[in-house]
């Protein structure tokens, strides 16, 4: 950037720049909020005013008229027999404004910038600590720093300080500084409670006096960003240093790791994060810890302050269901289909809470798929009954040249009028079960004596089509498609409450391989709505979209966007998706 360019109204265009890319931040443009928060900073735009100022100084080029100033002001003072017109000259020069401003005048005519410091006593010790003063004006915002106590010598340290708060912008409280005064309170010997007292009811100024750490490390900090895996609370949590640096977040919210310098509790930031502040949360390796602990404390007891999933009640099936089937749409049933892994390993509660807890945080980046990449897998989930095949059937008759489904696996013979691989791709039983044994199904069952299956290849080749294939899963079928492989983009569908679902589903009818065709009863809403919310809370971490099936023509709509949002648009996804070694 030129001087000459923006030596004015630099401000100005940061101004419009500020408000173009809040728009952005509206448009979800990646990277727009950490833009925004950048620009709007204090200190970004304070030092482009002082910028300009310089630029205006630099143009004018002043020199002073005097060098000083001050003193032509004691001369009108020393008139032996002062005119009125002398007396009122020296009355207004000896205003305190304009003494500053002479002053001022005569500092820079002199260019003389240094302060001027007491000389050094001569009978200093040697091994005498050098001691800081640290004055910050306190607002409303908290100091955003930690203390200590050295239980050996009873010494306050300051234990960390906060990213983006008070103290850290500040530029002058470190972690490690040893504080002997607060506000002329010596501290040594206090309990950091007594410490946190005196701070809490100071207002303004507050006055540190404090010996720097020697040695301050070098923030080399690379940003890392995690999708939470749990919910925290900060509040709930005893074994956290300081409650109010906390920060609670909730199952997939995506964190910005700013800080790890502590192997225990990290800084962090919500995204889209506007606020400069960071939290304190649980760091990976504590959440471990925490885990080994529940282990060993069998039975198991959720943790209060991080919760992962309710116990799940095994749900009575509604009657009469086949023992497996088809809808009319030929796809198998989710009521009673198989999936390529134990269910046991995904939905019973315990040990789904010790593997979230083994992996709390999920590493993710946010990606721009590139228009040459194949397209993302679209999955959908919701309860039995919520619409989920409704919504996928109408996508797919929306645009078949863009969405289309994968073709089943059978072992059942091939009839007259089909084709291999158009309604069904016909195979033997024997291969048929090879490719469960190798889990190359999202999920199969079996029908009247023959085995029907959605294979990961079915949906691979429609993916290599370049068409966006669109599957439906269950809850068991998130682990298969969230792959490198796949890349699933993983929509619930929720539904409204059982009284809207009375008023919408008055022409709905259940249906399932022939056995169940009938309207909806009032206890089947009941039961889609508390599946539905049961289904949310276990698994809401892993959705990248929800939709309300509440009217259906909104929700195609909703999903047809939400869908090209998918491909187009930048999202955040596993770390593990990018990194060309790791194939899942
Ligand atoms: N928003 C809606 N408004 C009115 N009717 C709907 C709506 N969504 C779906 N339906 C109807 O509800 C019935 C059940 O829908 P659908 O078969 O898609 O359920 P599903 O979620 O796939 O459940 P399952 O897997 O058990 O078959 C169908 O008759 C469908 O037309």
């Amino acid at each position: 950037m030129s001087p000459e360019l923006h030596e004015d109204g630099l401000t100005e265009i940061l101004a419009s720049v500020v408000e173009e890319v809040k728009l952005s931040i509206g448009r979800d443009v990646n990277g727009a909020d950490v833009l925004y928060s950048l620009l709007n900073a204090p200190w970004l735009q304070s030092l482009l005013k002082v910028y300009e100022r310089l630029q205006q100084y630099m143009r004018t080029s002043p020199s002073p008229y005097l060098a000083y100033a001050t003193g032509l002001s004691h001369q009108v003072g020393g008139a032996a027999t002062p005119s009125p017109e002398a007396r009122e000259l020296y009355r207004l020069l000896r205003d305190p404004h304009l003494q500053a401003f002479l002053s001022a005048h005569d500092t820079v005519a002199r260019k003389d910038y240094e302060p001027m410091l007491p000389p050094l006593p001569d009978s200093l010790p040697d091994d005498e600590e050098a001691v800081r003063i640290v004055c910050l004006v306190k607002n409303n915002q908290p100091l955003g720093a930690t203390i200590k106590r050295d239980e050996l010598t009873g010494e306050i340290f300051v234990a960390r300080v906060i990213h983006g708060g008070l103290a850290d912008r500040s530029g002058l409280l470190y972690a490690g500084d040893k504080l002997i005064e607060v506000n002329g309170q010596p501290v040594e010997g206090m309990e950091p409670e007594q410490v946190i007292e005196i701070l809490a009811h100071s207002h303004g100024t507050i006055m540190f006096k404090l010996v720097p750490m020697s040695d301050r490390p070098v923030n080399s900090q690379t940003l890392l960003y995690v999708r939470a895996m749990l919910d925290y609370n900060p509040r709930q949590d005893p074994a956290i240093p300081c409650a109010d640096a906390g920060m609670a977040f909730r199952r997939g919210d995506v964190l910005e790791i700013v800080d790890q310098t502590d192997g225990l509790w990290w800084q962090a930031r919500k995204m889209p994060s506007l606020s400069a502040c960071a939290g304190l949360i649980p760091s990976a390796e504590l959440l471990r810890r925490k885990q080994r602990e529940l282990w060993w404390s069998q039975p198991f007891q959720p943790h209060t302050c991080t919760t992962t999933c309710e116990l799940i009640r095994v749900r009575p099936s509604r009657s009469p269901i086949p023992a497996s089937g088809f809808r009319r749409s030929m796809r198998l049933s989710r009521r009673k289909s198989h999936s390529n892994h134990s269910q046991s390993c995904y939905s019973r509660c315990p040990s789904s809470c010790y593997s979230i807890l083994a992996n709390p945080y999920e590493e993710v980046v946010r990606h721009r798929r590139h228009p040459q990449d194949k397209p993302r897998l679209v999955a959908l989930m919701g309860p039995s009954g919520v619409g989920v095949n409704e919504l996928r059937r109408r996508l797919i008759a929306m645009d078949p040249n863009t969405f289309q489904g994968p073709v089943p696996h059978t072992t059942r013979p091939r009839k007259h009028h089909e084709e291999w691989g158009r309604e069904y791709h016909f195979i033997g039983r024997e291969l048929f079960e090879n490719m469960v044994y190798n889990h190359r199904f999202l999920e199969y069952g079996e029908y009247r004596g023959h085995l029907y299956g959605t294979s990961i290849n079915a949906i691979k080749s429609v993916l290599d089509s370049g068409k966006i294939c669109v599957v439906d899963i269950e809850p068991h079928g998130i682990r298969v498609v969230r792959t490198h492989e796949l890349r699933a983009y993983i929509i619930f569908v929720k539904p409204p409450s059982a009284a809207r679902m009375k008023l919408t589903r008055t022409n709905a009818r259940i249906t399932a391989a022939g056995y169940v065709n009938r309207p909806f009863r009032e206890e089947d809403f009941q039961e889609i709505e508390e599946e539905g919310a049961r289904m949310e809370s276990q698994h809401c971490h892993f959705f990248d979209h929800l939709i309300v099936n509440d009217g259906l023509q909104d929700s195609c709509v909703q999903l047809l966007a939400a869908v090209k949002r998918a491909q187009d648009e930048p999202q955040w996804v596993p770390a593990s998706w990018l990194r060309p070694t790791d194939v899942s």
